[in-house]
């Protein structure tokens, strides 16, 4: 039978992860969301046709699994809360910069997993960060892992710092892509394209570089060389690049995200 799971908060986040669930064939019954806001709410049974309430009950303490994907800002407040309510539960927070030893403390419970999503969960095609301390069982590892590999790929790491990292790398990331590709989209209307066939290239760029890039033993740099002919246009744009330093800014851009992410355990957790 599969294991129930309820979803403590249903936002961006745990709609991609849900909908990235059911994709997967997870029984839309064996899942159960806690969200106060009437629309959101509304939405989630409608596109799901699972059960949602506007806050918890009784049947919380049989879930196998609480997901807890609201704001880092409201984490403790609720968790608080929803104490009473809780059972034996494994816990999955999803939630940016709040630590374990917070997490134990807030809910009374050391059967705790750290998960840092991306929103491409929503197409099962995640990549999601995994931390447990070396406390949790395997077989609180593996459903974490069963849940986060229903909307995508996985990645352990041994220190919980490192989720820092993986929040300023996969978990930001696609925001970083769609930045990318809202210059492209820019850059294709005004040199003479339609906004429609602008936004088509790019995306159509970046899905086939980064499947070429999975494909390939290569490194990013020599795949970079191959497209860059001498004295073409594509050095032309490096060059650009280059000149204003562009990698060193994203890189910083990268170290502000995982630096807020530390901040946000200060101020949070
Ligand atoms: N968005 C992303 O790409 C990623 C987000 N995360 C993490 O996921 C978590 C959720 O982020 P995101 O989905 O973007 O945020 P959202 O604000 O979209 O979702 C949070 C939801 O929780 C609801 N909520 C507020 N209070 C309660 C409560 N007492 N009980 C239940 N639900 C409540 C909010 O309702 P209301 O709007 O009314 O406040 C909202 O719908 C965060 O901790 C974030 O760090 C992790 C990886 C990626
Ligand atoms: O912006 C945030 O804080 C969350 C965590 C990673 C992606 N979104």
């Amino acid at each position: 039978m599969t294991s129930r799971i309820a979803f403590v908060g249903g936002g961006n986040m745990a709609r991609a992860i849900i909908g990235g669930l059911i994709d997967s064939g997870w029984p839309a019954q064996a899942i159960t969301v806690i969200e106060p806001h009437a629309p959101t709410a509304a939405a989630l049974e409608r596109d799901f046709a699972i059960a949602v309430q506007s806050q918890g009950d009784a049947t919380l303490a049989e879930a196998a699994c609480v997901v807890w994907a609201v704001k880092p800002q409201v984490l403790k407040e609720v968790a608080l809360a929803l104490r009473p309510l809780l059972g034996a539960s494994l816990h999955l927070s999803i939630a940016a910069g709040v630590t374990t030893p917070s997490l134990q403390g807030w809910l009374a419970s050391a059967r705790i997993v750290r998960a840092m999503p991306n929103t491409p969960a929503l197409i099962r095609k995640g990549m999601t960060g995994l931390f447990a301390a070396p406390s949790v069982s395997e077989a609180d590892r593996q459903l974490a892992q069963r849940i986060a590999q229903a909307v995508g790929q996985v990645q352990w790491v041994e220190q919980e710092a490192l989720l820092d990292a993986v929040t300023a790398i996969s978990g930001s990331g696609p925001a970083y892509v769609f930045y990318f590709l809202e210059a492209m989209q820019q850059a294709g209307e005004s040199l003479g394209l339609t906004r429609a066939q602008a936004y088509r290239l790019a995306v159509a760029t970046f899905e086939g570089a980064a499947a070429l890039a999975a494909a390939s033993d290569e490194p990013p740099e020599v795949l970079r060389q191959r497209v860059t002919s001498k004295g073409g246009t594509t050095f032309a744009a490096t060059s650009a690049m280059d000149a204003c330093d562009l990698q060193a800014h994203f890189m910083a851009a990268i170290q502000a995200s995982s630096t807020r992410a530390a901040e946000m355990a200060r101020e949070f957790g």
